[in-house]
């Protein structure tokens, strides 16, 4: 259930064609986070006017939300051509090595969850970054020598979804960082016009609304309620997108207004009925819906805290006065709390 959730935020191996269908190609079509763009695009335009390579540029920020889009879009703007990589496809420093010293003169190296990059192969980039030099092991056993060469500038763009865990050394050697955060509201109606143009969807201005409020803040997860609205009107109705479709769409996958899923509101339910509201603990809550606590913890708890539906005690989970409102229940104590 948990990986079929149409409000994941997460990418699988089967939609990563449609995503990159959609992805814009440059900086002028990248919709929203302005204040990344503006600073991104002066630190690319600099180097372009000097004629040298940019600073090393780190993303991050939650899934979903255009760290490989940028990547990409970076590429682009410098007119060069981009290598991808990711921090679990490197098993060796060895495959470093190697990809390192193929790079071509102002390259882009897109490292992917460069928090998961293994330590031998971390201290390699940062020595690559710094003095674009990688010692190469020739030979093996006693006869086996390290061979400095001597890199062509390029430059290093690493995605990250936990900054927090890269380590001071690899995270001081980029002279750049950007925040992603998360969209407007407005931002996602955007997104879902210009990919609703390249989708040859007709989508009235009340659908893209209705569809980027239960999206959850997240450009992946618009695209995705998009093309699931798209196929109920074409199976369902009459093609068109409008509210009504909408509407009658994401309630076939049972996602709510606020973009809740059915395993969110059923977390918040257990809280809000069997518990009395909290505070109650997260194991205990987990059982009552039938799933893992990490599971709670990691896949539904994060938004449900980030909408102030539930809030993190020490004595354990409570749910706040906006999540009885949601679930169109009566909080304990009746009206007359709200003078109390
Ligand atoms: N600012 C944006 N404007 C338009 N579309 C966007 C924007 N950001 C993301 N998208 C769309 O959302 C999808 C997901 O973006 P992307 O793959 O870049 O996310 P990510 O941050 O790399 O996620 P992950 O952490 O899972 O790798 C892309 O297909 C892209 O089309
Ligand atoms: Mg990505």
């Amino acid at each position: 259930m948990v990986d079929e959730r149409v409000v994941a935020p997460e990418v699988d191996e089967a939609e990563r064609a449609a995503e990159a269908a959609l992805r814009p190609r440059r900086l002028a079509e990248f919709v929203g986070q302005h204040v990344v763009r503006e600073q991104l695009e002066l630190v690319l335009h600099a180097a372009l006017a000097r004629g040298g390579v940019p600073d090393h540029v780190l993303l991050s920020g939650p899934p979903g939300l255009g760290k490989t889009t940028l990547a990409m879009i970076i590429a682009a703007e410098l007119g060069t051509s981009v290598r991808v990589t990711s921090g679990p496809a490197i098993q060796h420093a060895g495959d470093l090595a190697a990809v390192l010293s193929s790079l071509d003169e102002g390259e882009v190296l897109f490292v992917d969850e460069i928090h998961r990059l293994a330590r031998p192969a971390e201290e390699l980039l940062y020595v690559a970054m710094e003095d674009f030099r990688v010692d190469v092991v020739v030979g093996k056993g006693a006869g086996a020598n390290a061979i400095g060469l001597t890199l062509p500038p390029f430059t290093v763009v690493g995605a990250t979804t936990r900054a927090g865990l890269l380590p001071a050394p690899l995270r001081d050697r980029f002279g750049f960082t950007g925040h992603l955060d998360f969209y407007s509201s407005a931002e996602l109606e955007q997104v879902l016009r210009r990919s609703a143009g390249l989708l040859g969807v007709d989508l009235a201005d009340d659908a893209a609304a209705e569809i980027a409020g239960r999206s959850r803040g997240t450009p992946r997860i618009a695209n995705r309620l998009l093309r699931r609205v798209r196929d109920w009107a074409q199976v369902r109705g009459d093609g068109t997108c409008d509210r009504a479709a909408a509407r009658a769409a994401l309630e076939v996958y049972e996602v709510d207004e606020l973009g809740l899923d059915r395993l969110d509101r059923a977390v918040l339910r257990a809280l809000c009925v069997r518990f009395g509201g909290g505070p109650v603990g997260l194991t205990t809550l987990a059982v009552a819906v039938g799933e893992e606590p990490e599971t709670v913890e990691t896949v539904a708890e994060p938004f449900l805290v980030r909408e102030g539906l539930i809030g993190r005690t020490p004595r354990g989970r409570v749910a706040t006065p906006r999540a009885w409102e949601h679930l169109d229940l009566a909080a304990p104590g009746g009206p007359a709390s709200l003078f109390g």
